[in-house]
């Protein structure tokens, strides 16, 4: 755990970047800190690792006070990435990934065995060790920043903007990669993003700041949501936030409804020129088509998105529906079966629902 008591930052000009600012990062989770700019999250971060020293309060890294251990050592126990990976120009991919395990004295056999398996890890070859940072892209280079953060294995990582650099596609994907890193290995993160989508994705807390580094709401993403805690809060969330507050709503509670469906080729009875749901030999659904001559028209097969009625949510429904061209979306078992479909419409009065037992709740 991080946790941060009272801590005031007033820099020497008089600007209070960082206003009696109190909060627990748990263990093993990420923690985002998220605002506009200037509202104090770099200052914030790096008050952590003791980059910036605060003018008053107290930060325990678990149950030491940053301010009362050697700084070095310190530094040591906390991985730290930042926008554009900040690797050294004139050292290999390896021996940027080796520069803390060499630091700590680590075997330089062991360092290296571990840093290639960190490549790896990240989503590299690992042929990209010999390379030199000018030789990757952006997106390359922000994973190996993530490796080199891993190298010693800290238990916390602080991370400033870490995924910024890169355009929104390469982005997507090493925002999925890092959650899929982190589910294994469970650091103790915060995160700093002025990207909301970005801290709705990954933290599972978010704290919002506002100008002078004041503290304007901190919960779950889905609390966020669902109840943001004054008008510049909403503000911030911006207008997608009943679109995004679907994403924590699960469908199961919702009853697929039978569209007719068939095996492609195979005679169906539906309606001429209707829509029909097409599976394959093991009745997994491909997609859409329409009945022609009494038949599943293989010719006129749209392939679709499935969604699992156990574990799918709303936004993803939604999607789906709105994705397909009978307007409802093909809803599937665990094993990824046929059950039924669902209509956008079903997202909506289901939706409506849920918000009703909150507001009664
Ligand atoms: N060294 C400094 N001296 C004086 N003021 C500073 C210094 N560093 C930052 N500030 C001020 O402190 C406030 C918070 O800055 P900080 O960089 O922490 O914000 P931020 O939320 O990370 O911003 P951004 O999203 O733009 O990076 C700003 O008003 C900034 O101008």
């Amino acid at each position: 755990m991080i946790e941060f008591k009272n801590v005031v930052k007033t820099y020497d000009n008089g600007t209070t970047a960082v206003a009696d600012l109190s909060f627990t990062a748990p263990t093993g989770k990420i923690t985002v800190l998220v605002g506009p700019s200037g509202c104090g999250k770099t200052t914030t971060l790096r008050m952590v690792n003791r980059l910036i020293e605060q003018t008053s309060g107290t930060i325990l890294l678990g149950d030491e006070d940053n301010a009362a251990v050697d700084t070095i050592k310190m530094r040591r126990k906390i991985g730290y990435v930042i926008q554009n990976a900040g690797l050294f120009p004139h050292q290999t991919v390896l021996d940027n990934v080796c520069a803390v395990p060499y630091l700590n004295g680590t075997d330089k056999h062991a360092a290296r065995t571990r840093a290639a398996d960190l490549i790896e890890l990240v989503g590299l070859d690992r042929d990209y060790g010999s390379r030199y940072p000018w030789q990757l892209s952006g997106g390359q280079q922000q994973r190996v920043g993530v490796a080199r953060a891993l190298a010693a294995d800290p238990p916390f990582m602080l991370m400033d903007e870490p995924f910024s650099a890169v355009d929104p596609i390469v982005r997507k994907q090493l925002q999925a990669e890092f959650l899929r890193i982190q589910a294994d290995l469970a650091k103790t993160i915060i995160m700093v993003t002025h990207d909301i989508d970005e801290a709705l994705r990954l933290g599972d807390q978010i704290v919002v700041l506002k100008e002078g580094g004041v503290l304007a709401q901190i919960g779950s993403p889905a609390e966020i949501l669902a109840s943001p805690a004054d008008a510049f809060v909403a503000d911030f969330l911006g207008e997608s936030r009943g679109y995004h507050a679907l994403s924590f709503e699960r469908i199961a509670s919702l009853a697929p409804q039978q569209t007719p469906s068939a095996r492609v080729g195979e005679p169906v009875g539906a309606t001429e020129g209707a829509w029909i749901v097409a599976r394959d030999e093991f009745d997994a659904p491909l997609g859409w088509t329409r009945t022609t001559a009494g038949t599943a028209s293989s010719d006129r097969l749209v392939p679709a998105a499935t969604v699992s009625h156990s574990r799918g949510n709303y936004r993803e429904l939604l999607d789906a529906a709105l994705a397909s061209p009978s307007g409802r979306a093909i809803v599937v078992d665990d094993r990824g079966y046929y059950l039924g479909t669902l209509g956008s419409d079903a997202v909506i009065h289901g939706a409506v629902e849920s918000l009703a037992e909150e507001r009664s709740s």
